[in-house]
């Protein structure tokens, strides 16, 4: 397995102090900000932008940004959270025409590129380009809001990802976003996943160090 990732999602942070938030929860041990962007078009509902994530930057934030877009069309955004400091970009294949080329296009403006499944999406869209890929992002649940429950058949899929990847013989991380829990995330590690998004889980409760340290340790029991 690859060193697991903890990548808190912003989505469910104070915006009105979102510096502080994203300092508070690196500094409680987060390793990536995960950030969802959200068009009120391809998902209903309506988030950040690249002005955000640049403003992040600014505030001092190196951390990697993980910016999870929830919007159609793609290509047109991948240049501007490129030049704000995204350092991966995954999308939706559903919200781009070309889906090899999007990703071609992430990685030409220098961002590692992941592809996002929905709970219905089938695996055959990874055919023919999952070489191409840094990451794949597994939802959990529908994509649009925070704070939903865990999609139980998303640990079959990804069971079945983490074959894929690993008969790849690539090293391509598989990111689970959506209910993700202390409780639950023993078997999501289990069943393959190394990148582990969550937001209401962190950022609703008042100790985030300790949250993150209890998912730590339910990953390592699973390892064992
Ligand atoms: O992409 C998302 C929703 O579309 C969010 O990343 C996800 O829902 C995280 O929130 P939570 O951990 O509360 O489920
Ligand atoms: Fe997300």
């Amino acid at each position: 397995m690859q060193t697991p990732v903890i990548a808190p999602s912003i989505l469910s942070a104070d915006f009105a102090r979102l510096g502080e938030e994203v300092d508070n929860v690196l500094a409680a041990g987060a390793d990536w900000v995960h950030f969802d962007v959200m068009d009120n078009h391809y998902v209903p509902n309506l988030t950040i932008g690249p002005l955000v994530c640049e403003a992040l930057r600014r505030h001092g934030v190196t951390a990697p940004i993980d910016v999870h877009l929830m919007v159609e069309p793609v290509d047109r955004l991948v240049p501007d959270f490129a030049k704000a400091g995204a350092s991966l970009i995954s999308f939706h294949p559903e919200a781009s025409k070309h889906v090899h080329r999007t990703i071609q296009l992430i990685k030409a403006e220098g961002c590692r590129a992941g592809l996002v499944l929905n709970p219905a999406t089938p695996l055959d869209v990874l055919d023919h380009v999952l070489d191409e890929l840094d990451l794949v992002l597994l939802m959990s649940v529908n994509p649009g809001f925070g704070g939903q429950a865990f999609i139980p058949s998303a640990l079959d899929k990804l069971r079945r990802v983490r074959e894929r990847i690993d008969a790849s013989g690539r090293s391509i991380r598989l990111e689970i976003d959506g209910g993700v829990k202390p409780d639950n995330i023993g078997e999501i590690a289990a069943a393959g996943a190394d990148t582990f998004v969550a937001g209401s889980a962190i950022f609703g409760k008042p100790d985030y160090a300790a949250v993150i340290a209890q998912m730590r340790a339910e990953i390592a029991k699973a390892a064992r």
